[in-house]
């Protein structure tokens, strides 16, 4: 069987920003299709700005990023960003329309969306009467109703409460699942990134890079069993120890 192309691909990949800060150094990944990929660090340690690279938002210094040709790919920012004077349909079928698709068949791919995040009877509401949880579900049922091959993610879940932010966790598994998607998704939380990955990419700072990259090991299908399990414990204490490590060295580098 011929050996499967990477759906995203960094090779040496090198980021300096235009005022001289160098964000990523050396990055070389290969994220296979149907991965569901976290990338794990610090803050400052230039996950977005990888993700930012692989969506081609912005490029490379040095080394080069492949994309696989023909995939679909759709972005989940940090806030929702929806329209606040338009309701929630119309908000999650704006880059249909902006690509001009055929109504009947926007409004088709919306309404399996929504239902897909389990807004289906909220179409109607405007942003500002649903609960932060509830508009980042319109913003990824926007990102859905494109029907995206890759889902690049960048914290989207970080400004919500712990439970909302579990139960969604656990929504975009399943989704995941059902689905088939590529997942690249950027957290800085450990637990959130061992619940949803089958792989982590552990980054750390100054200059921002890989360090380690660990399989998980767990069930495809995961809920609030997994968070307890001790193959799940396991990994967590094997990547905080993989953060502090990379931390201490670096302040002992400075010193
Ligand atoms: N447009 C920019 N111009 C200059 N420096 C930038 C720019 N964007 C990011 N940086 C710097 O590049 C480094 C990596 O930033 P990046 O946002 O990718 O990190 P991050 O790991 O995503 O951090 P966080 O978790 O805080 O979002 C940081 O030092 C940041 O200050």
């Amino acid at each position: 069987m011929a050996a499967m192309l990477p759906e995203l691909y960094a090779n040496q990949v090198e980021k300096t920003y235009p005022n001289g800060t160098l964000a990523l150094e050396s990055v070389k990944l290969g994220i296979q299709p149907g991965e569901f990929v976290s990338l794990l660090g610090p803050s400052g340690c230039g996950k977005s700005t990888l993700l930012k690279l692989f969506a081609g938002l912005e490029q490379p210094s040095a080394g080069h990023i492949r994309r696989a040709e023909g995939r679909k790919l759709a972005m989940v920012f940090q806030e929702a960003t929806l329209m606040p004077w338009a309701r929630v349909t119309d908000n999650a079928r704006l880059p249909l329309d902006l690509a001009k698709l055929d109504r009947a068949e926007a409004d088709e791919r919306v309404a399996r969306a929504l239902k897909l995040v389990g807004l289906e009877k909220f179409g109607a509401a405007y942003p500002r009467e649903l609960s932060g949880g509830m508009q980042m579900r319109v913003s990824i049922a926007r990102a859905l109703a494109t029907n995206p091959d890759l889902l690049l993610m960048d914290e989207p879940f970080g400004a919500l409460d712990e439970f909302t932010r579990n139960k969604l966790d656990t929504d975009l598994r399943n989704l995941w699942a059902e689905r088939g998607l590529t997942v690249l998704f950027v957290t800085h939380s450990i637990y959130e990134a061992v619940y949803l990955s089958s792989r982590v990419i552990v980054m750390a700072a100054r200059p921002g890079r890989v360090i380690a990259d660990v399989a998980i090991d767990g069930p495809d299908l995961r809920d609030d069993a997994f968070r307890v399990s001790p193959a799940f414990m396991r990994h967590c204490a094997e990547l905080s120890s993989l953060l502090t490590q990379a931390n201490t060295e670096h302040e002992r580098n400075a010193a």
